[in-house]
């Protein structure tokens, strides 16, 4: 463990200075897509416009034999787009893996000025991101960068899960952790065979009405990540990063996608990663927040007034602690309003009914 003095000193001489604090960007879509991919890497530069994330995918769902042509696909698309105020990431290979050095060795004297958070994968512990650290600053310092790259660490393993708060206070370059369900599945020994999402069998049933048990019971399917997702987003919130859900691989259960994404938006969560073109809009609108959500919230702010004490607005009590909710909703609605125009508008309008 550094002094905290320390924490904030570049880990080389030459290296960028830390960031003190992580700027909230929007990320609602982590859109992850194949660099080495012919299709997907000319989707590129329309997806920049409709994404607030492009992720460059390096890691699972890269066949082994073709690591370098992703690596190569991403240097070339990161040195040839214009990303405007989208963020380009990159979801590197696993710290054990025989590509992850050369990874980090190619992107960051060929595009580390272009690459704003590289995810680490399976991360287990404080000791991963503290190699990744020090590697980063080295390279950054023979690349001569002038701000430093920051770092994303999925949770999926057990051992990532029980370690996840000093995961999240690791490094300053720490700027969020994604849940990755299907490796922590596997990790577990958990009995799905699905990427995110719930199972049917996981459910709690009515107490029986009468003789027969079998007769009038209903059964409620349960969210097989909500401990895993509270815990990350406390580990998160308490070290001043943020918190995404991970995956849905069902890609056709649009509305499931919703309701996975959804449930980590109303935890705290910041955003989720789209696979598919078609799960953009559904992160874009899960982790906006409704006009009617902003509305209100904006309302209490001004009634009220200095923020302590409390008024009665429409038959509820607000107070020093609803002020404080309706503040993250609200300053979450700004931030997003001024990289989006249409949700600034549907805002505004809001307001006005
Ligand atoms: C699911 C797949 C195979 C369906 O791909 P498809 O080609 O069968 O789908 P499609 O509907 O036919 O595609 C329509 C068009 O969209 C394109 N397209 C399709 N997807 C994308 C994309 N992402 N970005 C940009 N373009 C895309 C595709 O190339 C095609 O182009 P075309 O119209 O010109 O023919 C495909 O979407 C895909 O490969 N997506 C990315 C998968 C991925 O990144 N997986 C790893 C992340 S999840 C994970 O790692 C787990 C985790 C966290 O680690 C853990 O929980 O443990
Ligand atoms: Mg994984």
């Amino acid at each position: 463990m550094r002094s905290p003095k320390d924490f904030f000193r570049p880990l080389a001489l030459g290296a960028p200075q830390p960031v003190r604090e992580i700027p909230f960007r929007p990320s609602r879509a982590l859109h992850f897509f194949d660099p080495g991919n012919p299709k997907m890497a000319a989707k590129v530069p329309d997806l920049v416009t409709q994404v607030d994330v492009l992720v460059g995918n390096l890691e699972d769902a890269i066949p082994a034999d073709r690591k370098e042509v992703a690596r190569n696909g991403l240097v070339e698309i990161g040195e040839n787009t214009d990303f405007g105020d989208a963020q380009l990431w990159t979801r590197m290979n696993s710290l054990d893996s025989p590509w992850a050095l050369d990874d980090l060795l190619t992107l960051v004297p060929a595009i580390g000025h272009k690459l704003d958070v590289v995810i680490v994968p399976k991360v287990e512990g404080a000791q991963d991101i503290h190699y990744v650290d020090r590697l980063l600053a080295q390279l950054e310092a023979k690349a001569g960068l002038d701000r430093p790259i920051l770092v994303h660490a999925i949770v999926e393993t057990a051992t990532g899960v029980a370690n996840v708060e000093e995961i999240a206070g690791a490094s300053p370059r720490m700027q969020g952790i994604s849940l990755g369900p299907a490796d922590l599945a596997a990790s577990r020994r958990m009995k799905t065979t699905r990427v995110g999402g719930g199972h049917p069998g996981y459910l709690v049933r009515t107490d029986p009405v009468g003789e027969d048990i079998t007769v009038g019971r209903q059964t409620f399917q349960q969210d097989l990540w909500h401990y895993t997702v509270a815990r990350m987003v406390d580990a998160c919130a308490a070290n001043g990063i943020l918190p995404y859900y991970g995956p849905f691989g069902d890609i056709r259960d649009t509305v499931g996608c919703e309701d996975q994404f959804r449930n980590a938006f109303l935890l705290g969560c910041v955003g989720a990663w789209s696979l598919h073109p078609a799960q953009i809009k559904i992160a874009k609108k899960v982790f906006s927040p409704s006009p009617e959500d902003v509305a209100w919230a904006r309302r209490v702010i001004r009634e009220m007034g200095d923020g302590t004490g409390t008024v009665m607005i429409d038959g509820k009590m607000q107070d020093d602690a609803t002020v404080k909710q309706c503040r993250v909703v609200a300053e979450l609605a700004d931030q997003l309003a001024a990289r989006d125009p249409e949700l600034a508008e549907a805002y505004a309008l809001a307001e006005k009914d």
